[in-house]
């Protein structure tokens, strides 16, 4: 959908921030650039719609040379985030959103419709469409944000650091929001930001650049985690790159044990906690996990760690297994009723098979 053909962008009297930048962009996909500050990832971004001119090289989309569609014109038909979110503060939420389309030539009363209903998409509620900027949290400016960048259809979406403002909370629900979104859209999506994690959690494919300007690594997250291509890549992937693989394999694999458990029910157990023997799970009447029960201890309720589900990735079934205090990570199912336990020696052995297969592999 998009392609840069050996494009450089050279400021004036400056080393390139951009060098010689050959890519092609997927249809559809979400395509992250990720990089220290200043590898010329917001610049790479921008000239997609011409808010910079390349020195040299042609950048196309939809085999269409951008420069020979008017800048304003090419402007209109790409959504563009940022990372304030950029919002008009003496205009309401709602005729924030409809900018792009009354500039179309939308009719306000059609514009300010789709903007109501571009508020529930992002998931915010339509009482705040008469709101002004100021008067949102961040996340949810950066939430208009998106409405406003997705109200004219385009098929192409910019978004330049547009989580990086808001809390680590916030953060993770927009992530997951637009991975949502993007699931009903199928947008073509350029996402700039300066996080490796948020790179390979939103990105189909991840383009890693290098101070310079330089594209170090152009692969999917799952590769670049595995088989960076130099000491640059691995360095600035960071040290937990092994561990953050496991987000990318399925736990089928890891057997689920049956576990005793013991039933709590308006804070009294049912049983006697101090005539266990071994660790048990403690439940409420519907199964759903509480904490555990200590053996040889009268027994107050500990804490559990984190849970997962069958089919979630071997990262989540580690983690379950080495937050819990027995040792034991806890599987539910889709209504959060305990399926079993699975331990954390038996998950590692899961990753040495699946490391193995992928070697032979090679
Ligand atoms: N308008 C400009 N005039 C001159 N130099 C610029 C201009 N915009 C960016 N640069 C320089 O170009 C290089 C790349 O900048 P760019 O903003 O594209 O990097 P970035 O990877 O997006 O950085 P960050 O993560 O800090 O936003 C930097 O050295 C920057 O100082």
């Amino acid at each position: 959908m998009i392609e840069f053909q050996s494009v450089t962008k050279q400021y004036q009297g400056g080393q390139p921030a951009v060098d010689q930048l050959t890519m092609s962009i997927d249809r559809g996909s979400i395509t992250v650039f990720v990089g220290p500050s200043g590898c010329g990832k917001t610049t790479s971004l921008r000239m997609i719609n011409r808010m910079v001119e390349p020195t040299s090289g042609v950048i196309t989309v939809d085999g269409r040379d951008v420069t020979s569609v008017p800048a304003a014109e090419l402007r209109r038909s790409m959504g563009y985030v940022m990372q304030s979110s950029g919002l008009m503060p003496h205009r309401s939420v709602l005729d924030n959103i409809a900018t792009v389309p009354r500039l179309n030539g939308v009719s306000k009363a059609e514009a300010r419709k789709r903007a109501t209903e571009l508020l529930d998409v992002v998931g915010l509620a339509s009482a705040l469409g008469k709101r002004y900027p100021s008067q949102l949290s961040g996340g949810q400016q950066q939430r208009v944000g998106v409405a406003r960048a997705l109200a004219a259809d385009p098929p192409v979406l910019l978004m330049d650091e547009p989580f990086s403002a808001v809390d680590p909370v916030v953060r993770d629900e927009l992530q997951q929001e637009l991975l949502r979104l993007q699931k009903d859209l199928a947008k073509t999506i350029v996402f700039v930001t300066h996080d490796i994690d948020e790179a390979t959690i939103l990105g189909d494919k991840v383009a890693v650049f290098a101070v310079g300007g330089r594209l170090a690594q152009y692969a999917t997250p799952e590769e670049i985690l595995r088989a960076p291509a130099n000491d640059f890549v691995a360095s600035f992937v960071g040290r937990d790159r092994g561990f953050r693989h496991l987000g990318f394999t399925t736990s089928d694999a890891v057997t689920i044990h049956p576990v005793p458990t013991l039933v709590m029910s308006g804070g009294q157990f049912a049983g006697d906690p101090a005539a266990v023997t071994d660790w048990q799970l403690v439940v409420d009447p519907d199964l759903h996990p509480l904490g555990w029960a200590r053996p040889g201890t009268d027994s107050d309720l500990i804490p559990g760690g984190s849970l997962f589900r069958p089919g979630e990735t071997l990262r989540r079934a580690l983690d379950s297994a080495l937050s819990s205090p027995s040792g034991q990570g806890v599987a539910v199912d889709g209504d959060g009723k305990v399926l079993g336990t699975v331990r954390a020696q038996e998950v590692l052995g899961v990753i040495e098979e699946a490391r193995q297969v992928r070697q032979a592999a090679l």
